[in-house]
């Protein structure tokens, strides 16, 4: 609805919140599958009958020792591969198969997160007033966020929000449109999952793109959700952390640094080799603009500060601590999740948000950090 240009100014302070946005509540769920890092490589090469291929099995499992992670979820399986042997092979036609899979299974795994959020949150369902759903894994119509409607049993009027492939980033541009949904729309409940599963990528190693062995080593399978709103009511609702300020930046000759496009072989993703090195020339000044807007010329130092990285593999992290001069517990949580999960891509942020509100808790802190 459009209204006609006499629309009040107070009549739109009225409909904004008091407070912030706050993260009121999270939940985390993954496949059964579990895959130990240290036996992947055997895997990979023996489902993909690609064992011939001495030398790149041997690089493949050096990356999966180095890539800072113990074990991770997929949907996948051995079963399923045999099944489906056109996801094996480096790049033959497989997008029906894969999307057969995610168009079903990534609202599903987003709806086991969202349940047990709205359970921790405790309040009926039909309080949501919004829906933002993201996900890097597939795309269809009406849309994965109609689909967890439609699981959830929300009401039809839930406003929705699909963000179908934004990647890696995704967490921070949930949580930056779930700010202004939650503090521009007084008494909103937003609920906002993240969900990914890798078969759209996962597929066998080729001698001529050592990226794709990147990905099969760092990415992992998992959902997040979290209900965020401003303005907790007193005594029933928990306010875990405040959303304080949300930006994104495109950050100079980036362009082709992490891409995926989607292809009749499925999502074919590349890295380039210097995605740690461009982060790390270029995250002190692109953090340094952000707090400064945030607290002035009083900005906190990175030490001091509370704030969490997406843990794109090993590498990044390195960079940005070194780069950062950064204790190494401010990249403990991130390390933490990376080890259990493996980059899950745009869920992996509301993952450490969990672990350290858990850990916090656990040790008895009166604040997160
Ligand atoms: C969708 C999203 O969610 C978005 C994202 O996060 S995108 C993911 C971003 N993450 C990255 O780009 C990964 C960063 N890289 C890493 O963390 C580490 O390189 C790694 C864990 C993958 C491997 O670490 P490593 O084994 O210690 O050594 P490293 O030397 O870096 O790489 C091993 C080999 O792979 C090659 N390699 C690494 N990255 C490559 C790339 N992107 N393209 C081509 N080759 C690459 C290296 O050149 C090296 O080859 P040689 O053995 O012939 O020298």
């Amino acid at each position: 609805m459009v209204s006609h240009g006499c629309f009040k100014a107070s009549a739109r302070k009225v409909e904004r919140a008091d407070g912030p946005a706050t993260v009121l509540a999270i939940g985390t769920a993954t496949p059964p599958n579990v895959f130990p890092q240290r036996d992947y490589a055997e895997f990979y090469f023996n489902i993909t009958n690609s064992n011939h291929m001495t030398e790149l099995k041997e690089k493949f499992h050096r990356m999966c020792q180095e890539s800072g992670i113990n074990k991770r979820y997929l949907y996948v399986n051995e079963e399923l591969l045999k099944a489906n042997p056109s996801m094996c092979a480096h790049s033959e036609r497989s997008l029906d198969v894969r999307q057969d899979i995610v168009v079903v299974e990534v609202p599903k795994l987003g709806k086991e997160a969202a349940m047990k959020a709205i359970k921790e949150w405790g309040q009926p369902k039909s309080k949501t007033t919004h829906l933002i759903f993201c996900t890097s894994s597939g795309l269809d119509m009406p849309g994965a966020d109609w689909a967890l409607t439609k699981l959830l049993g929300l009401a039809p009027t839930v406003k929705r929000v699909m963000l179908y492939s934004p990647g890696c980033y995704a967490g921070g541009k949930v949580m930056r449109i779930a700010k202004d949904l939650a503090e521009n729309n007084k008494g909103a409940r937003v609920l906002a999952v993240c969900s990914e599963i890798t078969a759209m990528s996962f597929r066998g190693p080729s001698d001529k793109q050592i990226d794709n062995l990147v990905g099969q080593a760092l990415f992992g399978d998992g959902a997040s959700a979290a209900i965020i709103g401003a303005d907790p009511i007193p005594q029933v609702e928990r306010a875990w952390f405040e959303l304080q300020f949300a930006a994104s930046n495109i950050l100079p000759e980036s362009d082709g640094a992490v891409d995926g496009h989607i292809r009749e072989v499925g999502l074919m993703i590349h890295l380039r080799k210097d995605v740690a090195g461009l982060i790390g020339k270029n995250i002190g000044s692109v953090l340094k603009d952000a707090f400064a807007k945030v607290f002035g010329a009083n900005a906190p130092s990175f030490n001091d500060l509370f704030w969490i990285t997406h843990p794109g593999g090993p590498a990044i992290l390195d960079q940005v601590e070194q780069k950062l001069q950064l204790k190494p517990e401010k990249m403990a949580p991130s390390r933490h999740v990376l080890f259990e999960y493996g980059n899950t891509i745009s869920s992996c942020v509301f993952f450490i948000m969990d672990h350290i509100r858990k850990k916090s808790v656990a040790q008895k802190c009166s604040h997160l950090w």
